[in-house]
């Protein structure tokens, strides 16, 4: 279903679970597939903060990749139809997302202003619609399974979203959101080192909050250096539920503990001095480990591994010698 959509680009397959596992990938697709003995083998120590059985792992991938935008999906989503019928190509939509400039700094009503058929709308200041903002994320959103958490899931089990919303809107500025890795693409250059997805599964007391996560973080970097993050199209069809009594096990500490991380977020302030993302995140991992670990000890060790992240992927990525 993929093919026609995927095929012109470069994989990057991030095998979770039992590296002994093969897992077969259909011919004619240009990939690399990493499984946990390649992380350990590339990272050696650093390799302690990617996770290990939670979606968290996915995030590996962004760290080798050498290519300008990322595009992330999980195994269970498939190519949606729009509703006149026609296989929804998320690729190009992400793309066109990534490439024309984000409003943040004050909503246009008639949503994304730079679609085909829309504009900025009446007394839209005309100094901001130059649109200087990059716009290094794109969320993309979901047909069938909506992504829910466990307790709407358990309440709501039958639900289904049927409703296609054809709009792409800029997040506005100082506004957080939560962002699921399912349906996800951004500009690596732009924010890519904020794209850690933190420390989830196996051996953490919790999981399923690896997006969120790094969405919370990412939106407060973008608002730092003046970037946005568009939500909306593009659609696709998300097949499974998984079961709502396992994800509860996996993520109701995150339930309890975000009533203290959204406002942690909500105020944090970056310092004139962090220009670059890596010193935005760096400064963030001082928050986190400063503010967040009264709340449990496991935000000292999250903050330590956000530094970790930062020097692994300054390892693998040097800075391009002049
Ligand atoms: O041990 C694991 C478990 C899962 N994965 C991969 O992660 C994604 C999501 O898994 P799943 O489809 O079961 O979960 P959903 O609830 O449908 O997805 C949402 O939950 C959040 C996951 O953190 C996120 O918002 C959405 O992705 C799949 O690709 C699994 O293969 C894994 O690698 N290891
Ligand atoms: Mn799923």
């Amino acid at each position: 279903m993929w093919r026609p959509f995927l095929q012109p680009y470069h994989l990057i397959i991030v095998q979770d679970g039992d590296p002994t596992k093969k897992i077969h990938v259909p011919e004619g697709y240009d990939y690399e597939l990493y499984n946990r003995n390649d992380i350990n083998r590339i990272l050696g120590p650093k390799a302690s903060c990617i996770s290990f059985k939670d979606s968290a792992c996915r995030c590996f991938g962004y760290m080798v990749s050498k290519k300008k935008y990322i595009f992330t999906i999980d195994d269970d989503c498939f190519v949606a139809k729009d509703p006149a019928g026609k296989a929804v190509n998320a690729l190009e939509q992400h793309i066109k997302n990534l490439l024309c400039p984000s409003t943040p700094l004050f909503f246009n009503t008639l949503y994304d202003p730079y679609r085909e058929g829309a504009d900025f709308v009446l007394r839209y200041p005309f100094s901001l619609r130059e649109g200087l903002f990059h716009c290094a994320g794109s969320h993309g959103l979901w047909l069938n399974i909506p992504d829910y958490d466990a307790p709407t899931q358990l309440v709501k089990p039958k639900e289904r979203n049927t409703r296609y919303v054809d709009a792409v809107m800029t997040i506005p500025k100082g506004t957080l959101f939560p962002m699921c890795g399912m349906n996800l693409a951004f500009d690596r250059d732009l924010i890519g080192p904020a794209m850690y997805f933190g420390l989830m599964g196996d051996g953490q007391p919790i999981g399923r909050y690896d997006d969120m996560w790094a969405g919370w973080c990412i939106k407060v970097i973008c608002d730092h250096l003046g970037l946005g993050v568009k939500t909306g199209l593009p659609y696709i069809y998300h097949s499974k539920a998984s079961n709502p009594f396992v994800n509860l096990k996996k993520e109701y500490k995150g339930i309890f503990w975000q009533e203290d991380i959204i406002p942690f977020f909500q105020n944090v302030k970056l310092s004139k001095e962090a220009t670059t993302v890596q010193q935005c995140y760096i400064e963030l991992s001082k928050m986190v480990k400063e503010k967040l670990s009264s709340l449990d000890p496991y935000f000292d060790k999250l903050a330590d591994a956000m530094v970790t992240w930062i020097e692994a992927w300054d390892e693998l990525n040097p800075p391009a010698t002049a």
